[in-house]
């Protein structure tokens, strides 16, 4: 079994199957954009940070095959190739950001051409697609220890913790956003225990989220989304950390549906609601949560499990994949720089 979602060496790109897990663990190869297209829309690969990465990796794989044929012997074929490429993986899914970011970051054709040096521009390019997996993990240490800092600091060393969705190794490069403060605090001996939602319709929690927590043996409790309240009541969670798809500019975040009301009830108990994500999950463009383009996926997912129909034919569905928790409801973002409250955000605009 293994908790590497993403494997990728020069020339060739594989990604753990997701939608197979956690009965079979099945790695599934990517041979162009259009590969890493369909596996994001199709959700074989998931998770904001995990999008970007397979994104750009699938560009250096078509990158690296074509780059080497005649007809990338001129500059603007090159420049187009990428942008034309990062749009089209943008497509596949419109609420994470991280995506739009990679592809923004990669528009501005500076931070990787060598004007009038094609093949130093090739060099370049392929080295800066390949620098973000590594980027990526280093990022999310960074994330777990400021975020097992901020909660030992606020809630003490015996963390009872509720998360929801998937945020670990299986929706980033490695060791995970909100499932990473998770691990440092449990590197840390301030855990006494994980809860995990299920996260229906798609069930990230129970398919993933505890797959990846009886892999590495930390203390944890699978329930159904409706039990939080109770679970709260009942087992003495003192605090709840979940990840992100996009955070705007005020600090309102969107992240998988069923956050929203995870912020709620965290308010209801007096229990600090936090979100973990990295800095290229905040979206300055955007100034609160009320412009976040939320995706809707297939009313298959609510009215079939395993492909067997559980609802009646007919009935209308509506399946919104994310919603927003408010800035007001959360006590604090804890990204690679440390742990900032909502309206501080915004300050942290043009720093580097
Ligand atoms: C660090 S992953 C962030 C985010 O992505 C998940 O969405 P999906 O599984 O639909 O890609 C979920 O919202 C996680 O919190």
């Amino acid at each position: 079994m293994s908790l590497e979602a993403i494997k990728y060496e020069r020339g060739s790109l594989e990604i753990l199957d997701q939608l197979k897990l956690p009965l079979i663990s099945e790695y599934i190869r990517i041979r162009t954009i259009e590969d890493g297209y369909r596996a994001i829309k199709q959700m074989n690969v998931r998770g904001a940070p995990a999008i970007a990465i397979v994104g750009c990796l699938s560009k250096s794989l078509t990158n690296q095959k074509q780059v080497d044929r005649k007809e990338f012997e001129d500059e603007n074929l090159l420049k187009t190739f990428v942008v034309d490429g990062f749009n089209r993986l943008v497509s596949a899914r419109p609420t994470a950001v991280n995506m739009t970011e990679a592809a923004q970051r990669y528009s501005q054709v500076d931070s990787w051409l060598v004007r009038g040096d094609l093949k130093a521009s090739k060099t370049r390019l392929l080295a800066k697609l390949e620098s973000e997996m590594e980027a990526d993990i280093k990022t999310n240490k960074l994330i777990g220890d400021h975020g097992a800092e901020e909660i030992r600091k606020i809630v003490g060393e015996q963390v009872t913790i509720l998360t929801h969705c998937n945020t670990g190794s299986l929706a980033t490069a490695g060791y995970g956003t909100a499932l990473g403060v998770i691990r440092s605090l449990y590197r840390d001996k301030a855990l006494y225990h994980v809860f995990c939602t299920e996260t229906r319709p798609y069930n990230q929690g129970s398919r993933l989220t505890a797959y990846e927590l009886v892999y590495e043996k930390i203390p944890a409790t699978l329930i159904a989304d409706s039990m939080v309240s109770a679970a709260i009541k009942e087992k003495g969670i003192n605090c709840i950390v979940v990840g992100a798809d996009r955070v705007a500019k005020n600090g309102d975040s969107a992240n998988k549906i069923g956050t929203f009301q995870l912020a709620v009830v965290a308010k209801h108990f007096k229990i600090p609601f936090y979100i973990a994500a990295p800095f290229t999950t905040i979206d300055f463009n955007c100034e609160s949560g009320d412009q976040i383009v939320i995706e809707e996926r297939s009313p298959k997912e609510l009215t079939k499990i395993g492909g067997k129909r559980i609802a009646a034919e007919g009935i209308n569905v509506w399946n919104p994949a994310f919603d927003v928790a408010p800035a007001e409801l959360i006590e604090g973002i804890i990204t690679e720089r440390g742990v900032f409250k909502p309206d501080e955000l915004k300050n942290q605009m043009n720093v580097e």
